[in-house]
């Protein structure tokens, strides 16, 4: 992987006078997975924003790969290369699980191009191969409706790759999901990374022990403590405004 990755420094948010985000930093590597975790309020999703260029800050820098994140438009941000998944899945329920990575493959655009586009044989691997990923090969010719609350949010992840993201913002992904479908998806998000960076906010601390990564913990707005799991379990600052609640 070359690059910069994602480097937020400085960043802060204000909305009526309230810092959502204050003086944030955050360096996300090339491939690395990371974990944000905090407090309901703590800035998490202010932060995904500001990545993805829907809140602008009033200072700091956010770049993306040298890119400045808080000049350019959401739009345009995509096309970088960075992907979020919101909790909700949008996936098409009357459409197969194929037909939905067909979907999200970067296609030709328009009427003429569209017309033109067949399948060719890269597409189908591409296709092939995410569904393998996001472990719904099986169900490939399945219609999305047909899936498990956990299934809906794997395709969703899967739509996000065909669009072969560099960055992968994920919120909240486990939430509603079995156990077994938790433990699915921790594997999913470790195998997704290495080849691009994956940003997860979750509450579920099992979920995010059992990712393995490095985890960031905001309070108020700022980076409160970071580390593996174990260091930001044992930090006391993090039981004091977190854990110890
Ligand atoms: N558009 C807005 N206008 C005013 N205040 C806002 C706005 N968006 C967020 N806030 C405030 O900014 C703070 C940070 O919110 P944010 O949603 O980023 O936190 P979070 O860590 O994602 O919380 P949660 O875990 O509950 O999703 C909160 O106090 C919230 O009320």
């Amino acid at each position: 992987m070359t690059g910069e990755g994602l480097y937020l420094d400085g960043v802060t948010v204000v909305f009526d006078g309230f810092r959502a985000l204050n003086t944030l930093s955050l360096l996300v590597a090339p491939g690395e997975l990371r974990a944000v975790i905090g407090p309901n309020g703590a800035g998490k999703t202010t932060m995904m924003d500001v990545i993805t260029g829907k809140t602008r800050p009033v200072s700091g820098i956010a770049r993306f790969d040298g890119h400045d994140l808080t000049r350019m438009e959401e739009s345009v941000i995509a096309n970088l290369g960075i992907g979020r998944k919101f909790q909700k899945p949008t996936v098409f329920d009357a459409l197969t699980v194929f037909e939905n990575l067909e979907l999200a493959l970067k296609a030709p655009r328009g009427p003429v191009a569209c017309l033109r586009w067949r399948l060719s044989g890269a597409a189908r691997s591409a296709i092939e191969r995410t569904a393998e990923q996001v472990g719904l090969a099986e169900r490939a010719s399945d219609p999305a409706g047909r899936l498990s609350h956990g299934q809906r949010q794997w395709l969703e992840i899967g739509m996000l790759l065909m669009q072969d993201p560099k960055l992968v913002l994920v919120d909240e992904p486990v939430a509603g999901m079995t156990d077994h479908e938790t433990a699915e998806t921790a594997r999913l998000l470790v195998g997704i990374a290495g080849e691009r960076s994956v940003v997860v906010v979750e509450h579920d601390l099992d979920f995010v022990r059992a990712l393995g990564c490095r985890v960031t913990v905001l309070h108020e707005g700022t980076m409160l403590s970071e580390g593996s799991i174990d260091h930001v379990q044992a930090d006391p600052r993090v039981v004091e405004v977190y854990l110890g609640r």
